[in-house]
């Protein structure tokens, strides 16, 4: 295992980093992050340093070429900001293995988040088996393989029709991933389970569900709230109506009100400090 070198996108070009609060967002599993937070980080971005990176073999990042474990993508992400804003502490939203990932930048690496957004995600996500049966046809078949199911998966009735363009650009990261790289990445998601460690997540965490996510359904979220709170955190769960598994592409308003809301919140509780 070996953190992955990860490459990110600046979703908020019209100001230097540095001058307000750095939002760090993260991808689902097939997905690139500037195309799934694109909409989210439109309303975000002239209050924020938006800063979206890219799992290995996605997006801008390039291919990983070994394996790598959840914690060394949160690692990986650490680096990440280090290299474009060193030292500076970080709010962070991500969605599915973007908020697996998030978890574990909470259990591993608390001093350096400010608060933690999970979205469509959980504290383990799926079988061990499920992840790697869809990496062994990965690497038989390629992405385009999944495309038909994921489409299934990832939007709530009716969002294709609405956003055609959306889901298709979103289907398109996809069929463009690295088919070694995405299979890596099932395998970090058939090992990952940290919900015996969510009591040791202290910063301020919102855990956000859709409401017709088959992937990971609200009671995830409700998880990792209930895991997050009984360590002496401070969480809480919400769960979106008409939302499946892509919650900042398909309610980005929504998504940027919840950011907003906590974001003021943890900043007020960092100037306390
Ligand atoms: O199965 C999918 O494609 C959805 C998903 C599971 C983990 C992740 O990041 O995305």
């Amino acid at each position: 295992m070996a953190e992955p070198t990860l490459k990110a996108v600046l979703l908020s070009p019209e100001r230097d980093l540095g001058d307000r609060p750095l939002l760090v967002v993260g991808p689902s599993l097939g997905t690139a992050a500037t195309v799934l937070w694109g909409a989210t980080a439109g309303l975000l971005a002239n209050d924020f340093d938006v800063v979206a990176w890219d799992l290995p073999g996605h997006g801008v990042s390039p291919k990983a070429s070994e394996p790598f474990a959840v914690a060394d993508l949160a690692s990986a992400v650490v680096t990440l900001v280090d290299s474009i804003a060193p030292g500076t502490n970080f709010h962070y939203a991500g969605v599915s293995l973007g908020g697996a990932t998030g978890l574990q930048l909470g259990v591993a690496h608390g001093d350096r988040v400010k608060s933690l957004s999970i979205q469509c995600s959980g504290a383990k996500i799926g079988t061990p088996e499920a992840w790697l049966d869809r990496a062994e046809l990965v690497r038989a078949q390629g992405t385009p393989v999944l495309i038909q199911g994921s489409a299934e998966r990832w939007f709530a009735p009716g969002f294709m029709d609405r956003a055609p363009e959306l889901s298709s650009h979103l289907l398109h990261s996809l069929r463009d991933a690295d088919p070694t790289s995405y299979a890596f990445c099932c395998e970090a998601l058939a090992a990952y389970d940290v919900r015996t460690h969510l009591a040791g997540i202290k910063v301020p965490t919102q855990a956000v569900a859709g409401a017709a996510d088959t992937v990971v359904p609200p009671s995830f979220a409700e998880e990792i709230a209930a895991g997050i709170t009984a360590g002496g955190g401070t969480a809480n769960a919400v769960t979106l109506e008409g939302v499946a598994h892509l919650a900042p592409a398909e309610a980005p308003a929504h998504v940027a009100e919840l950011l907003r809301s906590l974001i003021g919140w943890a900043e007020t509780l960092e100037v306390g400090k």
